[in-house]
């Protein structure tokens, strides 16, 4: 039996976590470059818990440019085994409204400019990435958001765009023609390093507005996003609060697989791995990697 370490990436509007015993920020090197800020980690309830602000604090790191390599990896080397993202999204649902929370559990991935995997020349990879985010651990945050009296949509499907600019209107169309539920700028390629990096994924999505497409509500203003967004950073801590006693000090295995994920997925003969690279990977391929010299 492992030890949970819950790791936490907070979203727009999330950039401290209160209430952790022995809190403290600490700076991560990664081989993957500076990751967005330090990292503050402590214990709630007997369980380690270890906190990101995706975008710095003080906001400074655009969807594009969030160090996704560098954060994932970071968290990694913490231990963190499970990791709660929590981001701002706009919604393609008229049932889906604005200061309700989805739990996503599939994505499209329309992101372009973004470093999207570990692996690459050298030691090439390939994880699957059909069901991209963990059920048990989406199971505990709907119970948690459930506990709380947040509304909540158990499963949806989360269009990732390069952003930084809203929608227009047809994109906003075409996404909900496509069958999308939210939308938003930052959990790909977060959740596929995540599956890389062998550690449960759940993104839990907090609606700000309803994208460009609805017709009473016009273009995105973010003036309204920000004003939701502070009414929901309120709810995700007291989701974030009922986590440890839901998940437990002690980790069984991931039943559904997250932390195997290297398993029988690295191509690249032992004898064609390009030693900078498998340097770099170190955090990421430990596990894997031990398994296989045995
Ligand atoms: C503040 S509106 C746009 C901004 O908010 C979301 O950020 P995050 O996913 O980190 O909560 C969205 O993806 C955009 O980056
Ligand atoms: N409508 C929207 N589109 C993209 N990202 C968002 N984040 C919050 N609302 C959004």
């Amino acid at each position: 039996m492992t030890q949970t370490v819950l790791g936490i990436i907070g979203g727009s509007g999330l950039y401290e976590m209160d209430g952790l015993q022995d809190p403290s920020w600490v700076n991560v090197d990664s081989p993957w470059g500076a990751p967005s800020d330090a990292l503050l980690t402590g214990r709630l309830d007997g369980v380690k818990m270890v906190f990101l602000p995706r975008h710095g604090r003080g906001h400074l790191h655009a969807p594009t440019t969030v160090p996704y390599r560098a954060n994932i990896d970071a968290l990694k080397r913490l231990g963190v085994t499970d990791i709660i993202s929590i981001s701002a999204c706009g919604s393609f649902r008229e049932e889906m409204a604005p200061g309700d929370f989805v739990i996503v559990d599939q994505f499209i991935d329309r992101t372009f400019a973004r470093e999207k995997s570990f692996f690459g020349t050298g030691c090439v990879a390939h994880v699957s990435l059909a069901h991209p985010t963990c059920p048990r651990l989406s199971a505990a945050c709907a119970t948690a958001a459930e506990a709380t009296g947040i509304t909540l949509h158990r499963g949806g499907t989360y269009l990732a765009m390069e952003g930084p600019q809203f929608s227009s209107l047809a994109e906003s169309r075409l996404y909900r023609s496509w069958g999308c539920d939210v939308i938003g700028m930052t959990n790909m390629p977060e959740a596929k390093l995540a599956r890389e990096a062998e550690i449960c994924y759940a993104s839990v999505a907090m609606i700000t507005d309803y994208d460009s497409w609805h017709p009473d509500h016009g273009a995105v203003d973010i003036t309204a996003i920000i004003a939701t967004l502070q009414g929901n950073g309120t709810k995700a801590r007291d989701l974030i609060a009922k986590l440890p006693a839901l998940l437990g000090g002690d980790r069984a295995p991931c039943p559904h697989g997250c932390d195997r994920a290297l398993d029988h997925a690295i191509m690249t003969a032992p004898d064609k791995r390009d030693p900078a690279l498998m340097a770099q990977l170190e955090a990421i391929t430990a596990r894997v990697l031990a398994k296989e010299t045995r």
